[in-house]
């Protein structure tokens, strides 16, 4: 069920331009004098889910934040390196950090709903890109949630207080309140990890669906869900990208020792 949307696999070395949502070249980045990221290349296809695994600490969150710029937002970071999205570097001073960051949706392990209604917190980004005719905005929210697989739920109670809504609700929620900015890159930082098995089924299975619009890169723990849900997957070592392959090979046949050791359960 979950294998739906399987494609043919490509070559992630010489991935062209336009199966390329993110191209990464020797990117390295420092938090103040520690540096967390160490010469990282690699480009993600568009249109698939890509997994980041490695240890607590190797740089995975910090990495998937370099492609919204969400590291600006600490200080005493600096990079070096590029982060190119759809031909353009997005660590350029004259890009539009804000139209970025919808275009570029992120979703984090606890769900963060903002303190106001369901209705409310799914057209939160589309009042502030200009969105204000009522009809166009109600059909926004139902689209987006329809999309999270949440409108059922919550029809009924659109004007109530988001965190009435069950840990799996709110998480939904929070991914149709990205949805509804029609991201074309969606970001997950361990989306599950806060969730029953069977609100992480059924939201491994709403990743599936979004491949048709989105390309998806997910951080997670969870090796079995890494196996179950992405098509390519990348381990990070302390800020190193050790191994970087479509899931079936890294899981199977891993090339690297450290690959190797990390997924068998030596050591992390
Ligand atoms: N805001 C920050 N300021 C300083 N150091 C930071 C900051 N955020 C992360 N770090 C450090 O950067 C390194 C990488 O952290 P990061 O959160 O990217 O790792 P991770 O692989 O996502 O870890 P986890 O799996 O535990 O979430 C860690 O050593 C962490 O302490």
């Amino acid at each position: 069920m979950l294998n739906l949307f399987e494609r043919e696999k490509l070559d992630l070395q010489s991935l062209s331009p336009s199966d390329t949502a993110i191209n990464v070249e020797g990117l390295n980045l420092w938090f103040g004098k520690k540096q967390v990221l160490n010469d990282i290349s690699m480009k993600i296809p568009k249109h698939r889910i890509t997994a980041l695994i490695g240890q607590s600490g190797c740089g995975k969150s910090t990495l998937i934040s370099s492609f919204n710029r969400m590291n600006d937002l600490v200080d005493g970071c600096r990079y070096l390196g590029k982060v190119e999205i759809d031909g353009r570097d997005i660590n350029h001073s004259r890009e539009n950090v804000a139209r970025l960051r919808a275009s570029v949706g992120m979703v984090f392990q606890r769900p963060n709903p903002f303190p106001m209604s369901i209705y409310e917190n799914v057209c939160y980004g589309l009042k502030l890109q200009g969105m204000s005719l009522r009809r166009t905005l109600d059909d926004s929210v139902e689209q987006a949630l329809r999309d999270a697989a949440l409108w059922e739920e919550v029809k009924d109670r659109l004007f109530e207080p988001a965190n009435i809504l069950s840990g799996g609700q709110q998480q939904r929620l929070v991914f149709a309140r990205a949805l509804a900015l029609q991201p074309d890159i969606l970001l997950l930082d361990e989306p599950t990890s806060a969730l029953d098995p069977l609100t992480t089924l059924y939201i491994e299975e709403l990743m599936i669906s979004l491949k048709k619009r989105c390309t998806v890169i997910i951080v997670t723990h969870n090796m079995q869900q890494a196996a179950r849900v992405s098509d390519y997957t990348a381990f990070i070592h302390q800020g190193e990208l050790i191994e970087y392959a479509d899931s079936d090979s890294l899981f199977t046949m891993p090339v690297k020792k450290q690959t190797e050791d990390y997924i068998t359960g030596r050591y992390g």
